[in-house]
C-alpha cells in the first residue's frame, strides 16, 4: 500500500466505516448519498464555476460517466444539483443501471424530470468527446471504494479511451478514485489522469498518487461531511474532518 503524508482509509477501512455509519450509526445509503453527491456539486462549481447561469444556451456541458454501484449514485445527485443550479447542462452515460434499486431508479427518475439526456454507447462518448470545445467537464462517477480489478466491459473500452486521450480532452473530476485505479495502490497499466479528485469522508490510499503528480491545475477536495468525532477517532481522521471550517461541507486539501 502507499504511504502518504496525510490519514487515509484504505478500501476496507472505507467499506467497515460506511458499513458501520449505515448499522450502528442509523444513517440510510440515499442520506450518506445525498450530502456526498451536495459536497461534489459544490466542489465542481467551486472549481469550474459556470461561465453563465443565465440563459440554458450558454450552459456547460458536463458528461457523467455514472457507474453500477454507489460511487454512480454520487455521480448522479451531483448532476441533479448542478442541473437546478443552473450554468451546467449534464449528459449522463449510465450503461449499467439496476432496476432493482429503487434509489437508483429515483435518482434517475429525478433526472429525467429535469430533462437530463442520456447517451448510451461508448461511440457516443468518444463522438461528444471529439467535437472540439463540446464538453467542458468529465465527471468520473464509475467506480468508488469496492472497485476491484481488472475492468469489465464496456467500461474497460471507456477508461481506456479517457487514459489515452486525457491530454487532449477536457478536465476530468473523480470521484472518491480515479476509476479504475486500484483503491489502494493506484494507477495500474491504464491510467485516467483526473485534474481534480474530490475524496469522500477521507482520502484512499491512491490519492497519494495523484498528489504527486500534481501540478498547478491540479486540485484536491474533501467532501462528505457526515461522520462524528467518534467514528474518526476510531478510524483515526480527526485531523481531516478538523479541517472542515463552520458550514462548508467541502474544503480543499
Ligand atoms: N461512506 C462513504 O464515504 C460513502 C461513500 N459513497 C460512495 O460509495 C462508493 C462505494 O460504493 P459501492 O460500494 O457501491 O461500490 P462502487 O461504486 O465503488 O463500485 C461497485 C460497483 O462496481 C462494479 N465493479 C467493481 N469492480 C469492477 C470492475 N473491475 N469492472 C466493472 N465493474 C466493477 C461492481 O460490480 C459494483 O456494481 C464510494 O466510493 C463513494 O463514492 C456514498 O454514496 C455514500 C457514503
Ligand atoms: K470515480
Amino acid at each position: 500500500m502507499i504511504r502518504s503524508t496525510f490519514k487515509t482509509l484504505s478500501a476496507k477501512a472505507a467499506s467497515q466505516l460506511d458499513q458501520e455509519l449505515m448499522s450502528t450509526g442509523a444513517f440510510s445509503i440515499d442520506q450518506l448519498m445525498e450530502l456526498a453527491g451536495l459536497a461534489v456539486a459544490q466542489a465542481v462549481y467551486k472549481q469550474y464555476p459556470p461561465t453563465s447561469t443565465s440563459s440554458s444556451s450558454s450552459s456547460q456541458k458536463v458528461l457523467v460517466l455514472v457507474g453500477p454501484g454507489n460511487n454512480g449514485g454520487d455521480g448522479l445527485v451531483a448532476a441533479r444539483h448542478l442541473k437546478l443550479w443552473g450554468g451546467y447542462d449534464p449528459i449522463l452515460y449510465y450503461p449499467k443501471k439496476s432496476s432493482k434499486n429503487q434509489l437508483y431508479t429515483n435518482l434517475l427518475t429525478q433526472l429525467v424530470d429535469l430533462e437530463v439526456p442520456e447517451i448510451s454507447t461508448v461511440d457516443e462518448v468518444k463522438h461528444l468527446l471529439s467535437v472540439s470545445n463540446n464538453v467542458k467537464l468529465i465527471i468520473d462517477a464509475l467506480f468508488g471504494f469496492s472497485f476491484k480489478p481488472p475492468i469489465r466491459e464496456p467500461f474497460l473500452e471507456l477508461i481506456t479511451y479517457l487514459s489515452e486521450n486525457h491530454t487532449t480532452i477536457v478536465p476530468i473530476v473523480s470521484i472518491d478514485i480515479p476509476s479504475g485505479w486500484d483503491v489502494d495502490n493506484g494507477p495500474g497499466e491504464i491510467d485516467i489522469n483526473p485534474t481534480m479528485l474530490i475524496s469522500l469522508t477521507a482520502p484512499k490510499p491512491c490519492a497519494a498518487k495523484f498528489i504527486e503528480s500534481s501540478s498547478p491545475d491540479k486540485s484536491h477536495y474533501l467532501g462528505g461531511r457526515f461522520i462524528n468525532q467518534k467514528i474518526a477517532k476510531k478510524y483515526d481522521i480527526e485531523d481531516l474532518i478538523q479541517k472542515y471550517k463552520d458550514d462548508q461541507l467541502i474544503v480543499k486539501l
